[in-house]
């Protein structure tokens, strides 16, 4: 089998990227983030404490005849940003652009941190990192991805992200309308559960490339693209009056400065981000001092390929017994 799902940024600066679930019989549908950086699908409830809800959509096990709750199963996540949730495990059929998974473990929420109340546009996770990043306890539970796998024409899962705009994630094929030229598959490292790769290099504009190792993660569920500090500060110096603000907390620039563009290596392949990808989004609305979609990794421990360079490329997940990326323009 295989499928697709449309996938729409939750607002004018690519924040992040949504798609549609069932869940339950009869079906409730949920806009959840799919997040290639973490495992759980978890999800806004009748379960969360009333006051951290906040527009959401919300999933009511009692209302669905398929759902089951897992007795003793408990999780809680904390991600990158801070940002924390928990609860209690259901299982219940989930589908995801045609695609069922008749059992999945789907953690319910009674408790979420105030960037997700705040975050009406979310309705929760579905993660598709590997089970080792799994939170729930006494043991983990297996991620959509995991539970449909077996049944895909190919193991594969495809990210086709766009600049304010809808994109689509696929499953069990490689769509080849959806990318140009040919696709460079690169190893993953699954230590400890991302989908971790070595760039081969970066390049700055029109300035040479420079051939070195990047190890990075490819991540749907960070916004802006973090690597190393002497990457990110000859980016910056030749963008005239950009400043590392510590009163913002990252490279910051007047928003009506021309950015170059960003390249990335990916094996002998060159994925080029544009420099207004790079003009990521004024630092409070209506400043004329604008965020950088490239930010300094120091402070994460890891460097991350987020949103602002996937949508620059078509990827393919494939979680073969020997996972690995692959990467094209588009
Ligand atoms: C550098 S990991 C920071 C990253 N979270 C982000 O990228 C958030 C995403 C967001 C959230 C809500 C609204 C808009 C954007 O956005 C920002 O942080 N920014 C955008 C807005 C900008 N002003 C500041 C920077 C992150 O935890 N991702 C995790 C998934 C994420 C969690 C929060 C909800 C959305 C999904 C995940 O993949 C990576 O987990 C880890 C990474 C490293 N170790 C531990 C966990």
């Amino acid at each position: 089998t295989s499928g697709s799902v449309a996938t729409s940024p939750i607002d004018s600066s690519d924040d992040a990227y949504s798609i549609p679930v069932s869940i339950g019989t009869p079906a409730q549908v949920l806009n959840l983030d799919l997040d290639t950086g973490s495992s759980d699908l978890w999800v806004f409830s009748s379960l969360t404490t009333a006051s951290e809800v906040n527009g959401q959509n919300i999933y009511t096990p009692s209302k669905s005849s398929t759902s089951k709750l897992v007795s003793g199963a408990t999780w809680k996540v904390k991600y990158g940003d801070e940002s924390t949730s928990s609860g209690v495990v259901y299982t219940d059929k989930v589908t995801v652009g045609g695609i069922t998974a008749s059992s999945q473990a789907v953690e319910v929420a009674k408790t979420v941190s105030a960037s997700f109340t705040s975050n009406s546009d979310i309705d929760g996770l579905i993660g598709m990192g590997f089970d080792s990043l799994n939170s729930a306890k006494p043991s983990a539970v297996p991620t959509f991805f995991d539970n449909i796998i077996g049944n895909l024409d190919s193991p594969v899962f495809t990210a086709d992200l766009k600049h304010n705009k809808a994109g689509s994630y696929d499953f069990g094929v490689i769509d080849s309308s959806k990318y140009t030229g040919s696709l460079t598959y690169v190893a993953v490292d699954t230590d400890p559960g991302y989908w971790k790769f070595t760039s081969s290099g970066y390049g700055i504009g029109s300035a040479a490339f420079k051939s070195t190792s990047v190890v990075g993660i490819a991540d749907t569920g960070t916004t802006l693209l973090y690597l190393d500090t002497a990457i990110v500060k000859a980016y910056y110096a030749t963008v005239s009056g950009a400043s590392n603000s510590a009163t913002y907390g990252g490279w910051v620039f007047k928003c009506s400065a021309t950015l170059p563009n960003f390249v990335f290596g990916v094996g002998s392949a060159k994925i080029t981000i544009p420099g207004s990808y790079i003009n990521y989004s004024p630092v409070t609305t209506g400043s004329s001092t604008c965020f950088g979609g490239l930010q300094d990794s120091t402070d994460i421990g890891i460097n991350i390929f987020g949103d602002v360079a996937l949508k620059a490329a078509f990827v393919v997940f494939d979680g073969s017994d020997t996972p690995r990326l692959g990467w094209a323009s588009k």
